[in-house]
């Protein structure tokens, strides 16, 4: 979507997106990459996502990126995080201890700031961009993550044509088809999911799958 999407949805407060508690995939999945506790981590579009924490907590040093302000200085407000913030080229940098979100376009991200990660966590970020931009979405992040960084992806799919997203459905086999090229894709996890989506539900969505994979980047 369009960067004036998000600014809106997020000065009106509309994030349905945003979870009040840790992904549950996460904390079932995030020890199968057996990163090192001091690893660091990208977290693309990662909005004022409590996973972050939960990355924190393992360890890890959190490096995000987010476009809107709003989001961020929410982040670290919720948390009663302190934090010190600097211009760093096109985009804000706001840090604490574990964790450095990059305030500004990801598409504009400098390559310097994710050269050191090691693992990433993509929740609600690629299935955040329609069909006709997921694949240059791709190809940031693929470009952003160093080769063997492995993470985790995770997915909604179901039939596109019963709802306007985002989120917008990813199916198993675009992930297969797009992804392939960039990274080695191993399969977790895929459960319905319909029954904890009241937006899904009043729209007479038939199903929902939220799904998780691994990524090793090749
Ligand atoms: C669906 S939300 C998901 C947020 C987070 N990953 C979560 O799980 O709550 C997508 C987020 O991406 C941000 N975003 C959209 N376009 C972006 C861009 N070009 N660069 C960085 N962030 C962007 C939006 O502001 C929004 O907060």
């Amino acid at each position: 979507m369009e960067p004036g999407f998000w600014h809106e949805k997020w000065q009106q407060q509309q994030i349905g997106f945003h979870q009040q508690e840790i992904n549950p995939f996460l904390v079932m999945y995030w020890h199968q990459l057996a990163l090192p506790a001091d690893a660091k981590i990208f977290v693309p579009l990662c909005g004022k996502s409590l996973d972050m924490c939960f990355l924190a907590e393992q360890g890890h040093q959190v490096i995000g990126c987010e476009l809107n302000e709003l989001a961020v200085q929410q982040f670290f407000s919720d948390n009663q995080l302190p934090m010190q913030q600097s211009a760093e080229g096109e985009h804000q940098h706001y840090q604490t201890e574990q964790i450095s979100l990059y305030q500004g376009d990801i598409f504009t991200l400098p390559h310097a700031i994710t050269a050191e990660v090691s693992g990433f966590y993509d929740r609600a970020a690629l299935i955040a961009w329609p069909e006709s931009m997921r694949v240059q979405y791709a190809k940031q992040l693929a470009y952003l993550l160093p080769q063997g960084s492995v993470g985790l992806l995770v997915t909604l799919d179901y039939p596109q044509e019963a709802l306007s997203g985002p989120p917008f459905a990813v199916s198993p086999t675009w992930v297969e088809t797009h992804l392939t090229e960039d990274f080695e894709i191993q399969s977790l996890a895929c459960q319905d999911v319909l029954a904890d989506n009241p937006r899904f539900v009043k729209k007479a969505v038939p199903w929902l799958n939220e799904a998780v994979y691994l990524l090793k980047r090749r």
